[in-house]
């Protein structure tokens, strides 16, 4: 059991922390990888779709790359599993289509919606901090087996809004934007350089270690740790 949290938000990281990672990996992944051509070739003028193109010319140091090239460096970043902003930016478009038409339904482990009811319904806010798009997040809470979960959710966070996610100065930001104390907000997340950025911007912080996931023989170094929600006892004093 980790200590008791009293704090007036809870922030949520998702691949390993509320879902799992072989599902975003098995079924996520190869939705979005079979649907990149399409993407870049049919919808080029979309403004996302374009914004996204030129910050991936821009990261590979290729300004003429064209669709074909822009696609084999996606599927590499898949690969690697890396959380690059323009990889994720096309990934919620493919994604969010994905859920709105049916074709997917996300993942939660089973500790972490009753957690998130409870939490919500005892008067915390709760926010998510995700290298997965706003877009890709919207859709992922709104599309759960368990029905709508987004209402539950005061703010959504990315790479994009708030800043990469090992820098301490991207929590700050997400502090400022929902106006709670940095020692109020409790970040939940299976990545250790995420939990040292938290801590380094005054938020309190708990590894989630779930066995099968990617970190969980690395640990989350000193930061307290839980191997499920129901492990969390987090309240709001109102004093
Ligand atoms: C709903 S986003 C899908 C998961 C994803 O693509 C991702 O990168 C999640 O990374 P996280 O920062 O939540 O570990
Ligand atoms: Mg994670």
């Amino acid at each position: 059991m980790t200590p008791y949290y009293d704090v007036d938000a809870v922030v949520l990281d998702i691949e390993g922390t509320t879902s799992a990672t072989g599902f975003v990996v098995d079924v996520l992944y190869p939705y979005a990888r079979s649907r990149f051509a399409a993407l870049l070739t049919e919808r080029a003028d979309d403004p996302e779709v374009a914004r996204a193109v030129a910050q991936v010319r821009e990261l590979t140091g290729e300004p003429d790359a064209d669709a074909v090239q822009v696609e084999k460096t996606l599927d590499a970043w898949l690969d690697e599993d890396r959380k690059a902003t323009p990889l994720k930016t096309l990934q919620g478009v493919i994604w969010s289509e994905g859920f709105a038409r049916g074709d997917l339904v996300s993942h939660f482990y089973d500790d972490v919606v009753p957690a998130l009811r409870a939490w919500h319904a005892a008067g915390l806010r709760l926010y998510v901090y995700s290298s997965g798009s706003v877009a890709a997040q919207r859709a992922w809470f709104s599309s759960t087996p368990e029905g709508d979960l987004l209402p539950l959710v005061s703010g959504l966070y990315d790479t994009e809004n708030a800043g990469p996610k090992q820098e301490p100065e991207s929590y700050r930001r997400i502090a400022s934007a929902t106006g709670v104390e940095p020692g109020r907000l409790l970040f939940l997340s299976d990545r250790p350089g995420e939990l040292d950025a938290a801590r380094a911007a005054g938020w309190r912080t708990v590894g989630i270690r779930r066995p099968g996931e990617p970190y969980y023989e690395q640990g989350v170094g000193d930061h307290a740790q839980a191997g499920a929600f129901d492990q969390i006892t987090v309240a709001r004093s109102t004093s």
